[in-house]
């Protein structure tokens, strides 16, 4: 075990991530006994001292879009608040900053999306991004491990910010739960608990990180978008003090259960994903449209080649429109209101 680093004269633990000099290796010890260990470049895990009498084990990553910065700077404050001692730990905790080079680039993504490359077998080609979500992959289903055997709950969240601007502010994405399990009221009461406005309910199989610990970690793990994607330093009109207020309680041990969803909370499921199926796809909605904007029944959304894309449901809503993205990729969402969490 190595002594402590003398944190109060050092760069944050993000600002030596950016840097490329965070020191990988043997676990230290705090002052008050909290015992931490940088398990790889931007993925840190904080313990109690005596770790038995945790009551969960949770993760909280950012960054895997590198442009997303509003919650790295959250996650680069509740670091630096286990390092000063102002939180008293009663989880296992383990950091992840997702994309550490795009993060320094200030890019979505260097070659690939990142968030696309989760749930996949790996292979000798596979460049850097690809390597990185498979060892991200493997720190995870180590950290959980533990909370499996033990049975403690495990939860994941993984904060994002939308790339435009959004009709509701601050929405998650809940990963369709396996077969024989729902979706779980409670949780989504919780997300309301840390400032979430609007939930959605995935319809398929995804191949994001948060889709990845709710099925092969057997957590409860969650995409949340928190306001427009901006530089470092420019995300002050977003206001994420329930997000932080929430992500501390749930450090310091204090998981809540609600029973209800608030009234105000809205629920939508995915009806249909857009997928971009070749370089002819065309969206008929400016590509900057707000997430949540309604869509008219019969309209005629996007275009592909023969394929179209016409509005059949009632109520829907567009999400993540975007024709930019890679051939094979999702070029947007359409949502429906929802009040039934059953998987179908
Ligand atoms: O605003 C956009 O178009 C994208 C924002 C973003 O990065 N969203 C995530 C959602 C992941 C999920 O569906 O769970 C993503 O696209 O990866
Ligand atoms: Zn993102």
């Amino acid at each position: 075990m190595r002594s402590a680093p003398d944190t109060m004269s050092q760069p944050s633990f993000l600002q030596q991530t950016l840097d490329g000099k965070t020191t990988l290796g043997l676990p230290f010890t705090l002052g008050n006994g909290v015992r931490v260990q940088v398990m790889d470049e931007g993925v840190i895990r904080f313990e109690p001292n005596d770790s038995d009498s945790r009551k969960l084990d949770l993760v909280i990553s950012c960054g895997v879009h590198g442009n997303e910065t509003a919650p790295v700077e959250l996650v680069d404050r509740l670091i630096s608040a286990l390092y000063a001692g102002e939180l008293r730990l009663k989880a296992r905790v383990l950091f992840v900053y997702g994309n550490v080079d795009a993060l320094r680039s200030g890019t979505r993504f260097i070659k690939q999306d990142m968030n696309r490359l989760f749930c996949r077998i790996p292979d000798v080609s596979d460049d850097l991004e690809a390597r990185r979500a498979t060892m991200l992959e493997m720190q995870l289903m180590r950290f959980f491990a533990r909370a499996m055997q033990e049975d403690k709950p495990r939860l994941h969240y993984d904060l994002h910010t939308a790339i435009h601007g959004s009709l509701i502010e601050k929405f998650a994405i809940y990963p369709l739960p396996p077969m024989g399990k729902q979706f779980e009221p409670t949780e989504i009461a919780r997300l309301a608990e840390a400032g979430i406005e609007a939930v959605l309910l995935q319809s398929t199989t995804s191949t994001t990180f948060s889709f990845f610990s709710s099925r092969h970690c057997d957590a409860s793990a969650f995409t949340v978008e928190l306001g427009r994607a901006m530089p470092f330093g420019q995300n002050q009109a977003v206001d994420l003090s329930d997000m932080e207020r929430y992500l501390a309680a749930l450090i310091e041990g204090e998981l809540p259960q609600p029973e209800l969803i608030p009234e105000h909370t809205q629920v939508f499921r995915v009806a249909r994903e857009i997928v971009k199926e070749s370089d002819a796809f065309r969206l008929h909605i400016d590509a900057k449209t707000d997430n949540f904007m309604p869509l008219p029944q019969g309209m005629l959304l996007a275009e592909d080649g023969g394929k179209r894309w016409t509005i059949t449901e009632e109520n829907a809503r567009i999400i993540f429109p975007n024709p930019d993205v890679a051939v094979g990729q999702r070029a947007g969402l359409i949502i429906v209101p929802s009040r039934s969490f059953s998987r179908t």
